[in-house]
C-alpha cells in the first residue's frame, strides 16, 4: 500500500521540522521537498516592486517535482534505494510491495497551489503561524539567496495571503495545524491522524 502525505504551510511554519520527525518514525518513508525545485536566481523574474519573485509557483520547476512524485508512485522501493532511505526487512523482499506500507511526504509552501498535484494526496496538513512569529523566524533564516531588506513585507507575506486564499477555495480536505504549538504536540497529532488513516485503509 502507498500513501502520500502533504505537509504544506507558511514559510517557517515548521514544515521541515515536522517532516524530519515523521521521516524517522513512519515505515519506508521518503520525502519530496518543494524547495529543491526552485529555479536558478537568474531565472526568477524581478517584479514591478523591484523584488525577485521567489514566492510564486513559476519560481519552481513544478513539472520536475511532479515527475519526481510519479517516480515514487511507479516504484517506491527503487525510489527509496536511490534516495538512501532504509527499507524495512519485509519491504526489501521481492514481491512484497503490495502488502508493505510505503509513505511519501510531499513538503512545501505551495504544494496545494498547483493543480496537477492536488489529487495525489491521501492526507493533507497545513501549518500556519501569525505574521509576527513568521517574520521573527524568517529573520533568523538564511536561504541560498538571502532575503533583501523589505522582502518579507513587500513580497513574502502578501504572496502567502494570496496563495492561502486560493488554496482555501480549491481544497476542502486540509487539516489545519497551529504552528505555535510545541513541536512535540504538532508531531503527535499528525502522527495519530496518519495512523488512523493507515488503519482505515488496511
Ligand atoms: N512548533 C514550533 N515551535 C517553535 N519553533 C518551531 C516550531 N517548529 C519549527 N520551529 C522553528 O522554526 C524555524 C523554521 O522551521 P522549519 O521547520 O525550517 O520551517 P519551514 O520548513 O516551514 O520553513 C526553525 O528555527 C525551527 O526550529
Ligand atoms: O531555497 C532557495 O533556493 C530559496 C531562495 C530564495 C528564497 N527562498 C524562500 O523559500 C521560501 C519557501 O521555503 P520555506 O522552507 O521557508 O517554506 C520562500 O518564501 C522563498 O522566499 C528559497
Amino acid at each position: 500500500m502507498k500513501i502520500i502525505i502533504g505537509i504544506g504551510g507558511v514559510t517557517n511554519g515548521g514544515k521541515t521540522t515536522l517532516t524530519n520527525r515523521l521521516l524517522k518514525t513512519l515505515p519506508n518513508c521518503c520525502v519530496v521537498h518543494q524547495d529543491d525545485f526552485f529555479k536558478k536566481p537568474n531565472q526568477i523574474e524581478v517584479g514591478e516592486d523591484g523584488f525577485r519573485q521567489w514566492d510564486v509557483i513559476t519560481a519552481l520547476d513544478m513539472e520536475a517535482m511532479v515527475n519526481t512524485v510519479k517516480g515514487w508512485q511507479e516504484n517506491p522501493v527503487k525510489f527509496a534505494r536511490s534516495h538512501g532511505v532504509s527499507l524495512s526487512t519485509e519491504a526489501q523482499k521481492p514481491g512484497s510491495k503490495d502488502q508493505e506500507v510505503h509513505v511519501l511526504i510531499v513538503e512545501g509552501f505551495l504544494i496545494y497551489n498547483y493543480k496537477p498535484l492536488l489529487d495525489i494526496y491521501d492526507k493533507c496538513f497545513y501549518i500556519s503561524i501569525p505574521y509576527e512569529e513568521c517574520k521573527r523566524r524568517r529573520s533568523t533564516r538564511t536561504y541560498t539567496v538571502p532575503d533583501p531588506p523589505g522582502l518579507f513585507d513587500g513580497h513574502v507575506w502578501p504572496m502567502y495571503l494570496k496563495h492561502r486564499k486560493e488554496m482555501e477555495n480549491n481544497c476542502s480536505n486540509i487539516e489545519y495545524l497551529d504552528g505555535l504549538k510545541s513541536k512535540e504536540d504538532i508531531f503527535s497529532s499528525v502522527y495519530e491522524c496518519i495512523q488512523n488513516s493507515l488503519l482505515n485503509s488496511l
